[in-house]
């Protein structure tokens, strides 16, 4: 009888041990506790521990503040979907058929080959099996900058700034040598769509030459946006402005659902409203506004919007 009672007080005392301990490493509050062993002050810190496991969601990440935590702002809150994932994979590759409409009309693509077979043929040449950014260790810190094309650049001495990122995000022709100490020089995602590098007609095919292995990785290591993905913002936070979103626009979407802390350096019109280039005197910068393809103002309002809520820094340059 006493052995059993023994044992029983010696299992209560490991267990709530265990769970005292795991509490307080999970740290929900970033407050610093102080631990006494008043068997007292123990039951009490036992209980509030426990009621806090419950009321609490972990948080998902480990900075100040994280971009998918919720509750901040209704603005946000209604537009925020943690469910849209942004790589098209092997395993989400069946777009749902109303994305797939909407994502046919953008550029009027005259008798498509099907598109399934052609992401058939995809996945077979690149791995695209599961979503690369998604594995991670749930406690901790991504910070991202995403670095638009803005003329704004010029002059605004960001580089060492912008390295510091564990991610940095460039778009369609952006150069960084020659231009490190405004614009930095790591890159870690590059956002193209062919046409953005060099045009090549329908009959064309890109021969590759590959002069070492990188050349070769350059290939294996490519990943693919997701349609559906383009459409959720076109919807949920375009609300159907302009034809569908801008390169800046998906990539800082893109960086809102895969970081935790977002950074933006490189976006803003020029006194005309024309999307100038900071390595660059682009004399088209201003075609879409005249086309309607992407309504800047309106994307702009929306990144104004998500820095005036804290959800990302905004660096406007010069
Ligand atoms: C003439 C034309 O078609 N220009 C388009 C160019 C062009 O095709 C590529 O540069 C070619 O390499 O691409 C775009 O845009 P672009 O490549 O100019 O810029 C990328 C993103 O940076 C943000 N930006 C740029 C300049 C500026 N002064 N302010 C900004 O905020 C925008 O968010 C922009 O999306 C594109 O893909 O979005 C959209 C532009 O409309
Ligand atoms: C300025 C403009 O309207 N140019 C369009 C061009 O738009 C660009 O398309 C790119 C993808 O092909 C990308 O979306 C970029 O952000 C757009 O500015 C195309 O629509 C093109 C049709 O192929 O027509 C150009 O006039």
């Amino acid at each position: 009888m006493v052995v059993v009672r023994r044992r029983n007080v010696k299992m209560f005392t490991f267990a709530f041990l265990l769970i005292t301990v795991t509490s307080f490493l999970l740290n929900y509050t970033h407050q610093v506790t102080t631990t006494t062993w008043d068997p007292r002050h123990l039951v009490v810190q036992f209980s509030e521990h426990v009621q806090k496991l419950f009321r609490y969601p972990r948080r998902p990440c480990s900075c100040h503040t994280c971009i998918s935590e919720l509750g901040h702002s209704l603005w946000f809150d209604q537009r925020f979907n943690s469910t849209m994932q942004p790589f098209l994979t092997s395993q989400n590759a069946l777009i749902p058929e109303d994305s797939y409409r909407w994502w046919l009309k953008l550029q009027g693509e005259k008798a498509p080959k099907s598109l399934n077979a052609t992401l058939t043929e995809l996945f077979g040449l690149i791995p695209g099996d599961r979503d690369p950014l998604q594995e991670r260790g749930s406690y901790t810190c991504r910070r991202c900058a995403v670095v638009g094309n803005s003329g704004n650049l010029r002059q605004s001495q960001y580089g060492q700034d912008i390295d510091s990122h564990d991610f940095v995000l460039r778009m369609n022709r952006a150069p960084t040598a020659g231009y490190e100490s405004d614009v930095g020089s790591k890159t870690t995602h590059h956002f193209v769509y062919p046409e953005s590098y060099k045009e090549l007609a329908a009959n064309v095919s890109m021969i590759l030459i590959p002069f070492k292995t990188l050349d070769l990785r350059w290939v294996v290591t490519i990943l693919v946006y997701n349609p559906a993905f383009m459409k959720y913002i076109y919807e949920n936070w375009l609300e159907h402005h302009g034809r569908y979103p801008s390169t800046g626009l998906l990539s800082l979407m893109f960086a809102l659902h895969v970081c935790d802390e977002v950074n933006v350096y490189g976006f803003g019109a020029d006194s005309k409203g024309h999307w100038h280039h900071y390595w660059e005197n682009n004399t088209s910068g201003g075609a879409f506004r005249k086309t309607g393809v992407h309504d800047g103002d309106f994307e702009f309002n929306i990144t104004l919007t998500l820095a005036s809520i804290e959800k990302i820094k905004f660096f406007k340059g010069r």
